[in-house]
């Protein structure tokens, strides 16, 4: 037996457009980011998709809808959950990233943006991001995959590459090399003794 989990990051929203901290505002994605949505769709028809986890913003919501639609499994369950939300950039969201750059230093915002377990100001690191997603994808998502149940996430920038950092087994080092692009599809093909892997592993955690 094995099973498919797929991920996939929001298309493009207009505050990746306009080079914004976004964190949890809710801003709804681009004309460009329908279109990666459309392709993200084609690319899993044929695939057999029987539920659907995305978070409670509108830019992962709308994507999650388009690739459904394209992929012609609209209609299957659909589970929204905070947990999956993008991490919270505090008091930087809203702001230019390169105005914020220019005012703090590149490396003091390298740090907000791409450190594991520094918080920005007011907001999560990705470690705080990583111990509300992963517990939510152990408990909520998993006994899908259990269940033989192919699953497909659509999510964040940081919400998935917490996700990534788990399954892939990497270091805080290697996920800050790690970026997801707008509506590209991932696919990981699992099968028994991966799952029972992976569960072993999050056992071995501090936060089972
Ligand atoms: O602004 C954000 O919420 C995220 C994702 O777009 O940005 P970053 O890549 O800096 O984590």
């Amino acid at each position: 037996m094995s099973v498919k989990l797929f991920l996939i990051r929001h298309g493009q929203s207009q505050w990746n457009l306009e080079n914004r901290f976004t964190g949890w505002k809710d801003i709804d994605i681009t004309e460009k980011g329908r279109e990666e949505a459309k392709e993200a769709g084609i690319e899993l028809r044929g695939e057999r998709i029987d539920i659907a986890f995305t978070s409670t913003l509108i830019r992962a919501q709308h994507t999650l809808d388009i690739v459904l639609q394209e992929c012609g499994a609209a209609g299957i369950p659909v589970i929204q959950d905070k947990a999956l939300n993008e991490r919270s950039y505090g008091d930087l969201e809203g702001l230019n990233k390169a105005d914020t750059a220019a005012k703090y230093g590149d490396e003091q915002v390298h740090i907000w943006r791409r450190s594991f377990d520094v918080r920005p100001p007011g907001g999560e690191s990705l470690k705080d991001t990583y111990d509300r997603t992963i517990p939510y994808f152990i408990h909520t998502i998993f006994p899908h995959l259990e269940a033989a149940e192919n699953v497909l996430i659509v999510a964040h920038g940081n919400s998935l590459r917490a996700l990534v950092m788990f399954l892939d087994n990497l270091s805080p080092d290697e996920i800050l090399q790690r970026e997801l692009a707008t509506g590209v599809p991932l696919e990981y093909i699992m099968d028994r003794h991966m799952l029972e892997s992976l569960r072993l592993r999050y056992g071995k955690t501090s936060l089972a």
